[in-house]
């Protein structure tokens, strides 16, 4: 596989604690904007100290995009000088990446950033990274320029109509039905344009601010607001959380709980569920011991859905890292299928489109290997002034395309909400 690298030859890291309590996002400049943040901590980041951009995968294999990265990532890290006198998880010098959905697809890309500013139980740091000991990035001195609205938009439907995307589902259904599979996720893209630049920090103010439970991120050009984590990891602690069956929000308190109880007592949507813990479980179990999740799903209430939730935790076995159970748990059934290999191959067929970062794992790792990973999903490709928005939905036997259609809008809300000043 070639690799478009550009490493640098050696970079003095220096994290020291920072007395401010501001929003993170205050911290935040116009370009280049890294951000990972949920409940009002995680990190902002900007410039770029080294960036790795990877090709499509030629066999579709899908690992050796993450081995590439994880070669890249422990260059680059075991070549740092790093003084850091804060040593939380997220401290010293931190990685961002953003992998595509489909290995066939170009521009998985990881970013060591400049400058991060980070916040962990109300403590605050700040990194710098630079070339040569002693010296200061020049971003860290960046004038802040305000947070620019976002404008007037203009809407285009993505690559597939609405009723084409019914068809697609429909056809989904049947391939169920006759045997060949037993959940696909099927997505559809939705094009936004606005008069000038995209400031991807308006998006994130929105975010942050509307979906305070979620992960908000920016990562190279992707932005969005996940529910999904993937894996949490601090020392060999490790976190997870399956998310898969959805209902909107009610209108009502009474409605709220009408969908609230109809998505916990559908089997449909249990079953569905089901099978998403399964493939987590499978997965982790080769680098994982101590796996828990629990008997039943909790119900985790969003501002535009509810989802049924599982929480999992498991302890990492020596000589396994982040990025081994992220490439091990990607696709996972939330956002590819079962089985994956058929449900890969439907995707493809029926979307018609290319995901790109979209379903694809996105998050930061340090140098000891902590870091978290969710998945891409609620969020939009920005692109100067253009923005390609995403939403998915898990179709099994029982779906029925005009539900899967309304649950796809109730998720393209969340990036909807976010471009609209
Ligand atoms: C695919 C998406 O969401 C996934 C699909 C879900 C479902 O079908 O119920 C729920 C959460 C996510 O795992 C998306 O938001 O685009």
């Amino acid at each position: 596989m070639s690799v478009a690298l550009e490493t640098p030859q050696q970079l003095t890291v220096r994290t020291v604690a920072l007395p401010d309590g501001r929003d993170l996002l205050t911290h935040l400049p116009e370009r280049t904007p890294l951000a990972w943040i949920r409940r009002g901590e995680g990190l902002v980041a900007w410039g770029e100290a080294a960036r790795l951009t990877l090709p499509a995968e030629s066999d579709g294999s899908g690992a050796e995009r993450f081995r590439a990265a994880a070669h890249w990532l422990s260059a680059i890290m075991s070549g740092a000088d790093i003084d850091d006198a804060v040593g939380l998880p997220g401290t010293g010098p931190v990685v961002f990446g953003g992998f595509t959905f489909d290995p066939g697809s170009p521009d998985s890309t990881l970013v060591l950033p400049r400058v991060i500013v980070g916040r962990r139980g109300g403590r605050t740091w700040l990194t710098t990274v630079c070339d040569r000991p002693g010296a200061h990035p020049s971003d860290i001195l960046t004038a802040m320029t305000p947070v620019r609205p976002v404008g007037p938009l203009h809407w285009s439907e993505g690559t597939l109509s609405t009723p084409e995307w019914g068809d697609a589902v429909a056809s989904a259904v049947a391939r169920i039905r006759g045997g060949d599979l037993d959940k696909v996720v099927l997505a559809r893209d939705a094009h936004a344009e606005a008069d000038s630049d995209i400031d991807a920090r308006a998006l994130l103010a929105r975010l942050t601010r509307d979906y305070a439970d979620c992960y908000a991120f920016s990562v190279a050009g992707m932005v969005g607001a996940t529910p999904e984590l993937l894996i949490r990891r601090e020392g060999d602690a490790v976190t997870s959380l399956v998310l898969a069956g959805t209902r909107p929000r009610g209108a009502t308190c009474e409605r709220d709980g009408e969908l609230a109880a109809e998505l916990t007592g559908s089997d449909k949507d249990v079953e569905e569920h089901g099978y998403a813990v399964d493939s987590l479980r499978e997965t982790l179990s080769p680098l994982c011991s101590a796996i828990e999740v629990s008997e039943e799903p909790e119900l985790l209430r969003l501002a535009n859905v509810q989802h049924l939730a599982s929480p999992v935790r498991a302890t990492l076995l020596p000589g396994a890292s982040t990025l081994d159970v992220v490439a091990a748990m990607h696709p996972t059934a939330a956002v590819g299928g079962t089985p994956t290999a058929t449900a890969m191959r439907v995707i493809r067929e029926l979307e018609g489109m290319d995901r790109g970062r979209y379903a694809g794992p996105v998050g930061w790792v340090d140098a000891h290997g902590n870091g978290e990973w969710g998945i891409a999903l609620r969020c939009a490709e920005i692109e100067g002034r253009r923005a390609r928005l995403f939403a998915g939905c898990g179709i099994v036997a029982g779906s029925d395309p005009e539900a899967e259609l309304a649950e796809a809008d109730s998720k393209f809300r969340v990036m909807r909400g976010a471009l609209t000043d």
